[in-house]
Protein backbone atom coordinates (compact mmCIF):
# COMPACT_ATOMS: atom_id res chain seq x y z
CA UNK A 1 0.00 0.00 0.00
CA UNK A 2 1.23 3.46 -0.88
CA UNK A 3 0.13 4.35 2.72
CA UNK A 4 3.52 3.52 3.70
CA UNK A 5 5.49 5.25 1.70
CA UNK A 6 4.75 8.36 3.12
CA UNK A 7 5.10 9.77 7.09
CA UNK A 8 1.74 10.25 8.25
CA UNK A 9 1.29 13.44 7.86
CA UNK A 10 -1.03 15.16 10.47
CA UNK A 11 -1.96 12.21 12.62
CA UNK A 12 -2.31 12.45 16.45
CA UNK A 13 -0.56 15.30 16.98
CA UNK A 14 -1.60 16.03 20.36
CA UNK A 15 1.15 14.82 22.93
CA UNK A 16 -1.30 12.72 25.11
CA UNK A 17 -2.89 11.13 22.58
CA UNK A 18 0.01 10.29 19.96
CA UNK A 19 0.72 6.25 19.47
CA UNK A 20 4.06 5.60 20.94
CA UNK A 21 6.74 5.44 19.01
CA UNK A 22 7.72 1.94 19.66
CA UNK A 23 5.50 -1.19 20.15
CA UNK A 24 2.79 -0.09 18.38
CA UNK A 25 0.43 -3.32 17.69
CA UNK A 26 -0.73 -2.81 14.07
CA UNK A 27 -3.61 -4.19 12.64
CA UNK A 28 -2.37 -5.18 9.73
CA UNK A 29 -0.21 -5.32 7.28
CA UNK A 30 0.06 -1.98 6.65
CA UNK A 31 0.19 -1.11 9.66
CA UNK A 32 3.44 -3.45 10.47
CA UNK A 33 4.74 -1.71 7.55
CA UNK A 34 4.39 1.64 8.78
CA UNK A 35 6.20 0.48 11.70
CA UNK A 36 8.91 -1.07 10.11
CA UNK A 37 9.21 2.42 7.93
CA UNK A 38 9.34 4.52 11.09
CA UNK A 39 12.28 2.54 12.23
CA UNK A 40 13.62 2.85 9.19
CA UNK A 41 13.32 6.84 9.25
CA UNK A 42 15.00 6.91 12.01
CA UNK A 43 18.19 5.95 10.31
CA UNK A 44 17.63 8.59 7.62
CA UNK A 45 20.02 10.93 6.65
CA UNK A 46 20.33 14.40 7.26
CA UNK A 47 19.29 15.35 3.92
CA UNK A 48 15.55 13.16 4.55
CA UNK A 49 15.54 14.15 7.69
CA UNK A 50 14.87 17.79 6.79
CA UNK A 51 12.70 16.33 3.68
CA UNK A 52 10.29 14.91 6.53
CA UNK A 53 10.30 18.22 8.43
CA UNK A 54 9.08 20.24 5.70
CA UNK A 55 6.37 17.53 4.60
CA UNK A 56 5.46 17.95 8.61
CA UNK A 57 5.23 21.61 8.54
CA UNK A 58 3.73 21.84 5.23
CA UNK A 59 0.92 19.30 6.63
CA UNK A 60 0.74 21.42 10.38
CA UNK A 61 -0.58 24.33 8.19
CA UNK A 62 -3.68 22.53 6.89
CA UNK A 63 -4.22 20.46 10.31
CA UNK A 64 -5.76 23.14 12.35
CA UNK A 65 -8.30 24.26 9.73
CA UNK A 66 -9.35 20.90 9.12
CA UNK A 67 -9.04 20.64 13.26
CA UNK A 68 -12.04 23.57 13.13
CA UNK A 69 -13.90 22.65 10.08
CA UNK A 70 -14.42 19.02 11.79
CA UNK A 71 -15.23 20.68 15.15
CA UNK A 72 -17.75 23.00 13.65
CA UNK A 73 -19.31 19.96 11.11
CA UNK A 74 -19.64 17.94 14.65
CA UNK A 75 -21.12 20.35 16.56
CA UNK A 76 -23.59 21.52 14.19
CA UNK A 77 -24.24 18.02 13.20
CA UNK A 78 -24.58 16.51 16.66
CA UNK A 79 -27.21 19.45 18.00
CA UNK A 80 -29.48 20.08 14.99
CA UNK A 81 -29.22 16.07 14.47
CA UNK A 82 -30.48 15.27 17.62
CA UNK A 83 -33.53 18.57 17.70
CA UNK A 84 -34.84 16.42 14.30
CA UNK A 85 -34.59 13.36 14.78
CA UNK A 86 -36.86 14.31 17.92
CA UNK A 87 -39.04 16.38 15.86
CA UNK A 88 -39.95 13.67 13.53
CA UNK A 89 -41.02 11.38 16.64
CA UNK A 90 -42.79 14.03 18.40
CA UNK A 91 -44.91 14.56 15.06
CA UNK A 92 -45.73 11.12 14.83
CA UNK A 93 -43.16 9.81 12.59
CA UNK A 94 -42.50 5.79 14.28
CA UNK A 95 -40.31 4.37 12.17
CA UNK A 96 -37.05 3.49 13.59
CA UNK A 97 -35.56 2.02 10.20
CA UNK A 98 -36.26 5.19 8.83
CA UNK A 99 -34.72 7.10 11.69
CA UNK A 100 -31.52 4.61 11.58
CA UNK A 101 -31.61 4.94 7.59
CA UNK A 102 -31.34 9.24 7.77
CA UNK A 103 -28.14 8.90 10.25
CA UNK A 104 -26.00 7.28 7.33
CA UNK A 105 -27.90 7.53 3.97
CA UNK A 106 -26.09 11.27 3.58
CA UNK A 107 -23.13 9.01 2.47
CA UNK A 108 -22.97 10.44 -1.31
CA UNK A 109 -21.94 13.80 0.18
CA UNK A 110 -18.84 12.49 0.92
CA UNK A 111 -17.70 12.35 -2.24
CA UNK A 112 -17.40 16.00 -2.34
CA UNK A 113 -14.24 15.87 0.20
CA UNK A 114 -13.11 12.92 -2.30
CA UNK A 115 -13.19 13.92 -5.71
CA UNK A 116 -12.72 17.93 -4.85
CA UNK A 117 -9.77 19.12 -6.51
CA UNK A 118 -6.73 19.46 -5.50
CA UNK A 119 -3.07 19.90 -5.77
CA UNK A 120 -1.97 16.43 -4.73
CA UNK A 121 -1.73 13.84 -7.59
CA UNK A 122 -3.39 11.04 -5.20
CA UNK A 123 -6.21 9.36 -6.79
CA UNK A 124 -9.18 8.57 -5.06
CA UNK A 125 -9.14 4.65 -3.32
CA UNK A 126 -6.04 3.87 -4.80
CA UNK A 127 -4.57 3.27 -1.58
CA UNK A 128 -7.35 1.20 -0.71
CA UNK A 129 -6.56 -2.69 0.27
CA UNK A 130 -8.98 -5.59 0.34
CA UNK A 131 -8.20 -5.82 4.52
CA UNK A 132 -9.04 -2.09 4.61
CA UNK A 133 -11.99 -2.57 2.98
CA UNK A 134 -13.28 -5.64 5.07
CA UNK A 135 -12.74 -3.88 8.36
CA UNK A 136 -14.55 -0.82 6.78
CA UNK A 137 -17.41 -2.89 6.03
CA UNK A 138 -17.17 -4.58 9.56
CA UNK A 139 -17.40 -1.32 11.61
CA UNK A 140 -20.00 0.20 9.15
CA UNK A 141 -22.44 -2.88 9.76
CA UNK A 142 -21.44 -2.34 13.94
CA UNK A 143 -22.16 1.41 13.15
CA UNK A 144 -25.40 0.72 11.33
CA UNK A 145 -26.96 -1.32 14.22
CA UNK A 146 -25.78 1.41 16.66
CA UNK A 147 -27.98 3.95 14.69
CA UNK A 148 -30.67 1.52 14.78
CA UNK A 149 -30.18 1.55 18.93
CA UNK A 150 -29.82 5.17 18.96
CA UNK A 151 -33.44 5.18 16.94
CA UNK A 152 -35.16 3.16 19.46
CA UNK A 153 -33.75 5.47 22.22
CA UNK A 154 -34.44 8.52 20.91
CA UNK A 155 -38.47 6.97 20.06
CA UNK A 156 -39.10 6.26 23.81
CA UNK A 157 -36.82 8.49 26.08
CA UNK A 158 -36.83 12.34 26.92
CA UNK A 159 -33.45 14.42 25.72
CA UNK A 160 -32.14 14.26 28.67
CA UNK A 161 -32.12 10.61 30.22
CA UNK A 162 -31.08 9.25 26.92
CA UNK A 163 -27.72 12.25 26.89
CA UNK A 164 -27.24 10.73 30.40
CA UNK A 165 -27.31 7.38 28.99
CA UNK A 166 -25.16 8.04 26.11
CA UNK A 167 -23.03 10.22 28.35
CA UNK A 168 -21.52 6.36 29.88
CA UNK A 169 -20.31 5.92 26.56
CA UNK A 170 -17.83 7.93 27.60
CA UNK A 171 -16.06 5.86 30.33
CA UNK A 172 -16.38 3.21 28.62
CA UNK A 173 -14.43 4.70 25.27
CA UNK A 174 -11.62 5.82 28.41
CA UNK A 175 -11.57 2.02 29.43
CA UNK A 176 -11.87 0.61 25.83
CA UNK A 177 -8.77 3.11 24.01
CA UNK A 178 -6.92 2.24 26.46
CA UNK A 179 -6.88 -1.44 25.95
CA UNK A 180 -6.91 -0.84 21.84
CA UNK A 181 -5.03 1.96 21.24
CA UNK A 182 -3.26 1.82 24.42
CA UNK A 183 -4.71 5.32 25.21
CA UNK A 184 -2.61 7.09 28.18
CA UNK A 185 -5.29 7.83 31.31
CA UNK A 186 -4.12 11.02 32.80
CA UNK A 187 -5.29 13.94 35.03
CA UNK A 188 -6.88 15.27 32.39
CA UNK A 189 -9.05 12.83 30.45
CA UNK A 190 -9.76 11.11 33.92
CA UNK A 191 -11.21 14.22 34.74
CA UNK A 192 -13.05 15.80 31.84
CA UNK A 193 -14.83 11.90 31.79
CA UNK A 194 -15.67 12.38 35.78
CA UNK A 195 -16.79 15.71 34.97
CA UNK A 196 -18.60 15.05 31.81
CA UNK A 197 -20.52 11.56 33.90
CA UNK A 198 -20.91 13.49 36.57
CA UNK A 199 -23.04 16.25 34.53
CA UNK A 200 -25.11 13.64 32.95
CA UNK A 201 -26.27 11.82 36.50
CA UNK A 202 -27.19 15.36 37.46
CA UNK A 203 -29.67 15.46 34.42
CA UNK A 204 -30.75 11.92 35.51
CA UNK A 205 -31.61 13.16 38.27
CA UNK A 206 -33.36 15.78 37.20
CA UNK A 207 -35.53 14.10 34.49
CA UNK A 208 -35.81 10.71 36.46
CA UNK A 209 -39.20 11.95 37.52
CA UNK A 210 -40.32 13.31 33.70
CA UNK A 211 -41.37 9.97 32.60
CA UNK A 212 -43.13 11.34 29.27
CA UNK A 213 -47.15 10.18 29.66
CA UNK A 214 -48.20 7.36 27.63
CA UNK A 215 -44.61 5.88 27.74
CA UNK A 216 -44.97 2.29 29.02
CA UNK A 217 -42.41 0.79 31.64
CA UNK A 218 -41.56 -1.84 28.46
CA UNK A 219 -40.93 0.50 26.38
CA UNK A 220 -38.98 2.37 28.88
CA UNK A 221 -36.46 -0.29 29.36
CA UNK A 222 -36.46 -0.40 25.61
CA UNK A 223 -35.57 2.59 25.56
CA UNK A 224 -33.12 2.84 28.48
CA UNK A 225 -31.01 -0.96 27.34
CA UNK A 226 -31.06 0.40 23.68
CA UNK A 227 -29.54 3.87 24.14
CA UNK A 228 -27.11 1.55 26.80
CA UNK A 229 -25.84 -1.05 23.86
CA UNK A 230 -25.56 2.06 21.66
CA UNK A 231 -23.02 3.68 23.99
CA UNK A 232 -21.30 0.45 24.30
CA UNK A 233 -20.97 -0.14 20.47
CA UNK A 234 -20.24 3.51 20.21
CA UNK A 235 -17.08 3.48 22.54
CA UNK A 236 -16.33 0.64 20.82
CA UNK A 237 -16.58 1.71 17.69
CA UNK A 238 -14.14 5.18 18.65
CA UNK A 239 -11.02 3.26 19.18
CA UNK A 240 -11.26 0.69 16.91
CA UNK A 241 -11.37 3.75 14.03
CA UNK A 242 -8.32 5.13 15.14
CA UNK A 243 -6.88 1.97 15.40
CA UNK A 244 -8.30 2.02 11.26
CA UNK A 245 -6.61 5.28 11.01
CA UNK A 246 -3.29 4.65 12.14
CA UNK A 247 -2.66 2.93 9.14
CA UNK A 248 -4.15 6.07 7.00
CA UNK A 249 -1.68 8.74 5.94
CA UNK A 250 -4.29 11.68 4.64
CA UNK A 251 -7.85 13.22 5.28
CA UNK A 252 -9.28 12.08 2.10
CA UNK A 253 -8.65 8.66 2.70
CA UNK A 254 -10.84 9.51 6.64
CA UNK A 255 -13.39 10.22 4.40
CA UNK A 256 -12.95 7.02 1.87
CA UNK A 257 -12.87 4.60 4.68
CA UNK A 258 -16.48 6.39 5.73
CA UNK A 259 -18.01 6.17 2.88
CA UNK A 260 -17.67 2.31 2.87
CA UNK A 261 -18.74 2.28 6.00
CA UNK A 262 -21.89 4.28 5.77
CA UNK A 263 -22.92 2.25 2.66
CA UNK A 264 -22.54 -0.31 4.97
CA UNK A 265 -24.92 1.32 7.23
CA UNK A 266 -27.39 2.09 4.90
CA UNK A 267 -27.47 -1.14 3.42
CA UNK A 268 -28.17 -2.72 6.80
CA UNK A 269 -31.19 0.16 7.14
CA UNK A 270 -32.57 -0.54 3.55
CA UNK A 271 -32.65 -4.38 4.52
CA UNK A 272 -34.57 -3.80 7.83
CA UNK A 273 -36.83 -1.26 6.03
CA UNK A 274 -37.82 -3.47 3.40
CA UNK A 275 -38.27 -6.47 6.06
CA UNK A 276 -40.33 -4.41 8.29
CA UNK A 277 -43.39 -3.39 6.36
CA UNK A 278 -41.49 -2.05 2.98
CA UNK A 279 -41.31 1.32 1.46
CA UNK A 280 -44.90 1.76 1.17
CA UNK A 281 -45.12 2.46 4.66
CA UNK A 282 -43.12 4.79 4.10
CA UNK A 283 -44.98 6.44 1.86
CA UNK A 284 -48.16 5.96 4.31
CA UNK A 285 -46.21 7.29 7.22
CA UNK A 286 -45.62 10.34 4.66
CA UNK A 287 -49.15 11.25 3.59
CA UNK A 288 -50.77 9.97 6.50
CA UNK A 289 -49.19 10.02 9.74
CA UNK A 290 -46.89 12.39 9.66
CA UNK A 291 -48.81 15.48 11.21
CA UNK A 292 -47.58 18.50 9.26
CA UNK A 293 -47.88 16.77 5.99
CA UNK A 294 -45.83 14.86 3.29
CA UNK A 295 -44.04 17.89 2.04
CA UNK A 296 -43.15 18.78 5.68
CA UNK A 297 -41.70 15.23 6.11
CA UNK A 298 -39.81 14.61 2.94
CA UNK A 299 -37.91 18.30 4.58
CA UNK A 300 -37.60 16.92 7.81
CA UNK A 301 -35.64 13.64 6.43
CA UNK A 302 -33.24 15.16 4.17
CA UNK A 303 -32.89 17.96 6.79
CA UNK A 304 -31.70 15.24 8.89
CA UNK A 305 -29.96 13.19 6.57
CA UNK A 306 -27.62 16.06 6.13
CA UNK A 307 -26.94 17.27 9.96
CA UNK A 308 -26.06 13.32 10.54
CA UNK A 309 -23.78 13.37 7.87
CA UNK A 310 -22.05 16.16 9.27
CA UNK A 311 -22.26 14.81 12.99
CA UNK A 312 -20.58 11.20 11.57
CA UNK A 313 -17.94 13.22 9.29
CA UNK A 314 -16.84 15.56 11.91
CA UNK A 315 -16.25 12.49 14.53
CA UNK A 316 -14.09 10.85 11.68
CA UNK A 317 -12.28 13.42 11.50
CA UNK A 318 -12.08 14.41 15.07
CA UNK A 319 -11.07 10.52 15.20
CA UNK A 320 -8.38 10.90 12.66
CA UNK A 321 -6.72 14.83 13.80
CA UNK A 322 -6.70 13.70 17.34
CA UNK A 323 -7.79 10.44 19.36
CA UNK A 324 -10.46 8.18 19.70
CA UNK A 325 -10.85 9.44 23.44
CA UNK A 326 -10.60 13.10 22.31
CA UNK A 327 -13.49 12.32 19.89
CA UNK A 328 -15.73 10.88 22.15
CA UNK A 329 -15.22 13.96 24.61
CA UNK A 330 -16.22 16.49 22.22
CA UNK A 331 -19.57 14.07 21.04
CA UNK A 332 -20.10 14.04 24.19
CA UNK A 333 -20.08 17.24 25.99
CA UNK A 334 -21.88 18.21 23.05
CA UNK A 335 -24.89 15.84 24.60
CA UNK A 336 -25.22 18.60 27.34
CA UNK A 337 -25.44 21.35 24.51
CA UNK A 338 -28.18 18.68 22.89
CA UNK A 339 -30.22 19.43 26.15
CA UNK A 340 -29.99 22.99 25.82
CA UNK A 341 -31.46 22.77 22.26
CA UNK A 342 -34.06 20.83 23.88
CA UNK A 343 -34.50 23.66 26.14
CA UNK A 344 -34.39 26.61 23.49
CA UNK A 345 -36.34 24.54 20.61
CA UNK A 346 -39.12 22.17 22.53
CA UNK A 347 -39.32 24.54 25.97
CA UNK A 348 -37.97 22.27 27.73
CA UNK A 349 -38.08 23.05 31.59
CA UNK A 350 -34.08 24.55 32.37
CA UNK A 351 -33.82 24.52 36.75
CA UNK A 352 -30.82 24.61 38.61
CA UNK A 353 -30.28 20.66 37.89
CA UNK A 354 -29.81 21.51 34.09
CA UNK A 355 -27.70 24.88 34.55
CA UNK A 356 -25.16 22.72 37.37
CA UNK A 357 -25.01 19.96 34.74
CA UNK A 358 -23.97 22.47 31.85
CA UNK A 359 -21.53 24.83 33.96
CA UNK A 360 -19.74 20.97 34.52
CA UNK A 361 -19.85 20.10 31.28
CA UNK A 362 -18.75 23.00 29.71
CA UNK A 363 -16.14 23.12 32.66
CA UNK A 364 -14.50 19.16 31.85
CA UNK A 365 -14.85 20.26 27.96
CA UNK A 366 -12.19 23.51 28.47
CA UNK A 367 -9.98 22.04 31.15
CA UNK A 368 -9.61 19.35 28.87
CA UNK A 369 -8.65 21.29 25.90
CA UNK A 370 -6.41 23.41 28.27
CA UNK A 371 -4.89 20.22 28.92
CA UNK A 372 -4.07 19.60 25.51
CA UNK A 373 -2.65 22.69 24.26
CA UNK A 374 -0.19 22.92 27.48
CA UNK A 375 0.52 18.91 26.19
CA UNK A 376 0.90 20.34 22.62
CA UNK A 377 3.49 23.18 23.78
CA UNK A 378 5.32 20.98 26.12
CA UNK A 379 5.66 18.34 22.63
CA UNK A 380 6.87 21.45 20.81
CA UNK A 381 9.32 21.79 23.21
CA UNK A 382 10.27 18.40 23.41
CA UNK A 383 10.85 18.22 19.48
CA UNK A 384 12.90 21.35 19.48
CA UNK A 385 14.84 20.26 22.68
CA UNK A 386 15.53 16.93 20.61
CA UNK A 387 16.91 18.53 17.45
CA UNK A 388 18.73 20.10 19.21
CA UNK A 389 20.07 17.42 21.04
CA UNK A 390 18.98 18.22 24.28
CA UNK A 391 17.11 15.97 26.83
CA UNK A 392 13.68 16.80 27.16
CA UNK A 393 14.05 16.05 31.07
CA UNK A 394 16.28 19.38 30.99
CA UNK A 395 13.83 21.05 29.85
CA UNK A 396 10.64 20.69 31.40
CA UNK A 397 9.76 20.57 35.35
CA UNK A 398 9.94 16.80 37.07
CA UNK A 399 5.81 17.74 38.03
CA UNK A 400 4.63 18.23 34.37
CA UNK A 401 7.24 15.47 33.10
CA UNK A 402 5.53 13.11 34.73
CA UNK A 403 2.18 14.45 33.49
CA UNK A 404 3.38 14.35 29.79
CA UNK A 405 5.01 11.02 29.64
N1 LIG B 1 -23.95 5.76 20.43
C1 LIG B 1 -23.71 6.93 19.83
N2 LIG B 1 -24.00 7.04 18.54
C2 LIG B 1 -23.71 8.22 17.96
N3 LIG B 1 -23.89 8.61 16.69
C3 LIG B 1 -23.45 9.88 16.60
N4 LIG B 1 -23.01 10.33 17.78
C4 LIG B 1 -23.17 9.30 18.64
C5 LIG B 1 -22.87 9.15 20.01
O1 LIG B 1 -22.36 10.05 20.67
N5 LIG B 1 -23.17 7.94 20.54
Amino acid sequence: MSATSQTPPFQHQFPGTSPPQNGIESIDQEGKEELSHSNRTSTMDNNEQHHREDQKSMTNSRYMPLLVVNYLMLFVGSLSSSLLSKFYFIHKGSNKWVSSWVQCAGFPLLLIPIFLPRRSTRKPFTDFTPRMLLYSILVGLMLGFNNLLISWGVAYLPVSTSALLLSSQLAFTLILSAIIVKQKINFSNLNCVILLTLSSIILALDSSHQRPEGLTKRNYFIGFFCTIGAGLLFSLYLPVMEKIYRTVYCYEMVMEIQLVMEIAATVLATVGMACDGGFSGIREEADRVFDLGPTAYWVTIMATVVTWQWCFTGTAGMVFLTSSLTGGICSTALLSMNVLGGVVVYRDPFGGFKAVSTVLCVWGFCSYVFGMHVRKKLENAQTRNSNGRESFSELVPLEIRDEVC
